[in-house]
């Protein structure tokens, strides 16, 4: 197969993370020869960095918050003490038990396909190691992920700035800490770390928090986050180094400055296309530098070059990274005879508490929206979580469901049923249909499904009781 300086395959990865992990899977249960390439083999970003380190933290806040919430009910529990050191081991702890299990999945991989090294393109089918070799590829798939952003001004701060690939590191929690970006991973760890005792301060340059759509339903999370969090939106801040803190001075929206133990820097990930030698790959690329690609193959043009996961810059999520490595490395294995595959819709939650969660699309011409406020809904209340809000988006004029933005008590369930209604294109009318069993969070989507239907000549289910059981 190989002479002494050149690896031949029909399908070479670049990058061993969920989404290359995915496409190499697709390529050889699709009988191609496959070679993945990859530096380091630790475990993907999502076990040792991201999804699961940060769902820990929120876990540990979780815990913390319940204890709160007791005193609601009427449970007096004695004097709270958070052992932050604690806590902080058991998220890597767990962490490292998450990564571990992906490097066992990863060692069954036959090590003749195992190539540790970084790479980059030589020609559009053939890549340059490391170590000196040359790989000869029918079809290369690009799956590198993406990086965290630290401006000059946090980098010159050193260790005093975190972004998520140190701050699980931490050995115990700091008195005080900033986050700049209230995107994804500076919400959730925002109010975690709050909500365990860390005073936070939140800073966004925007005016808006996780790119929410509805204003309404933005309105309901700058409530929630300001009972934990000091939040700062449409503010630029400047950060300096003061002795061995941060002093954040920021102007804007509000003005002011504080000292810091830390600051977490969450101010997006881009693509990781640094070293890459993309020009090499002869790709059409776009402003921000990522190989156009359709959607519906992950192809790079009419080239024999497939992108997936983070890199490819869309939807920068787990299942996303996932599907769109199954999508390339099936076609790269049937290069060049494109398999199109249908997307899922476009579906985020954050998790905060209660969740952020986006679905679909928000606006469209002919749109109605149908709402839902949870401050009184009736197991809400029950449970003493009745807080936020909810927006559905449909179509005119029968009312196909084709988004929702939300922020609600068991929101990450609720915003499952959603997108899996919407991917089906199902009516306002034909989830009314559907049983709503009685005290649940589910029943505020009957609100606001009532109010799509009332808000045009789309028919109530006939039949069917349009009134309300006591709390719902
Ligand atoms: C803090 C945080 C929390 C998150 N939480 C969630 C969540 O709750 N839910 C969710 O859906 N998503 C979440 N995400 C997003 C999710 O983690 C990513 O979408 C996903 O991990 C991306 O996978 P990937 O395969 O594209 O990239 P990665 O897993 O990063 O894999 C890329 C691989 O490419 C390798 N590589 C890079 N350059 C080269 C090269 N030149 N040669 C060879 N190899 C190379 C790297 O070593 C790496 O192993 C979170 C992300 C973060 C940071
Ligand atoms: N639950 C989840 O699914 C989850 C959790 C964490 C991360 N992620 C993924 O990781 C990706 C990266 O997350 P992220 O939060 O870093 O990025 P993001 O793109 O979601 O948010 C970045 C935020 O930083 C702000 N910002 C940018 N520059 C700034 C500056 N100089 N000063 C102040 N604010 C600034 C932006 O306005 C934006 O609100 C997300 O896009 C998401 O896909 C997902």
């Amino acid at each position: 197969m190989n002479d002494a300086e050149t690896l031949r395959c029909d399908v070479a990865v670049i990058g061993a993370g969920t989404a290359g992990l995915a496409a190499e899977r697709a390529a050889r249960s699709n009988g191609a020869s496959t070679l993945l390439i990859d530096p380091a083999f630790d475990g993907t970003t999502c076990a040792t960095v991201g999804c699961m380190p940060s769902k820990l933290l929120i876990a540990a806040a979780k815990a913390r918050h319940a204890v709160d919430l007791a005193d609601t009910f009427g449970i007096r529990v004695g004097d709270v003490r958070i052992d932050g050191t604690a806590v902080l081991e058991r998220v890597r702890h767990e962490r490292d038990r998450f990564a571990e299990s992906t490097r066992k999945s990863i060692a069954n991989i036959p090590k003749s396909i195992r190539i540790t090294s970084k790479a980059r393109f030589a020609a559009p089918d053939r890549l340059l190691l490391d170590d000196g070799r040359t790989i000869a590829a029918r079809a290369i798939v690009i799956a590198t992920g993406s990086r965290p952003v630290m401006p000059g001004p946090f980098a010159a701060l050193g260790d005093l700035a975190l972004t998520n690939e140190n701050v699980f590191e931490l050995k115990k929690l700091p008195g005080r800490l900033a986050v700049v970006g209230s995107g994804a991973i500076g919400l959730e760890l925002a109010q975690a770390f709050a909500r365990l005792g860390v005073k936070v301060a939140l800073f966004d340059k925007a005016d808006r928090m996780a790119k929410l759509r509805c204003p309404r339903v933005h309105a309901a999370l700058q409530e929630i986050i300001e009972r934990d969090v000091d939040l700062h939106l449409g503010v630029e801040v400047t950060p300096h180094k003061q002795g061995d803190q941060v002093r954040i001075g920021w102007t804007g929206a509000s003005e002011g400055d504080a000292l810091f133990d830390h600051v977490l820097v969450a101010v997006g990930r881009p693509p990781m296309l640094d070293g890459l030698n993309i020009e090499n790959a002869g790709l059409e690329l776009d402003d921000k530098g990522v190989p156009c690609h359709d959607r519906a193959t992950m192809r790079c043009g009419d080239s024999s070059v497939f992108i997936a996961g983070d890199v490819a810059a869309d939807l920068p999520l787990l299942h996303e990274a996932s599907h769109e490595g199954a999508i390339a490395g099936r076609n790269a294995a049937a290069w060049p005879a494109p398999v199109r595959i249908d997307r899922y819709v476009p579906f985020s939650i954050t998790f905060t508490d209660p969740p952020v969660v986006s679905i679909g699309e928000a606006e469209e011409d002919g749109a109605i929206s149908g709402t839902t406020d949870f401050t009184d809904q009736g197991r809400a209340r029950v449970e003493a979580r009745n807080e936020g809000a909810l927006t559905l988006y449909a179509a005119a004029p029968d009312g196909v469901l084709i988004g929702a933005d939300l922020v609600a008590p068991a929101g990450e369930h609720l915003g499952h049923l959603l997108a899996w209604a919407i991917q089906q294109k199902m009516t306002a009318t034909q989830l009314l249909k559907m049983p709503f069993y009685h005290p649940t969070m589910e029943e505020g989507l009957k609100t606001a499904l009532r109010t799509v239907c009332g808000a045009t000549p789309i028919a109530l289910p006939a039949n069917h009781d349009s009134g309300s059981p006591s709390g719902a």
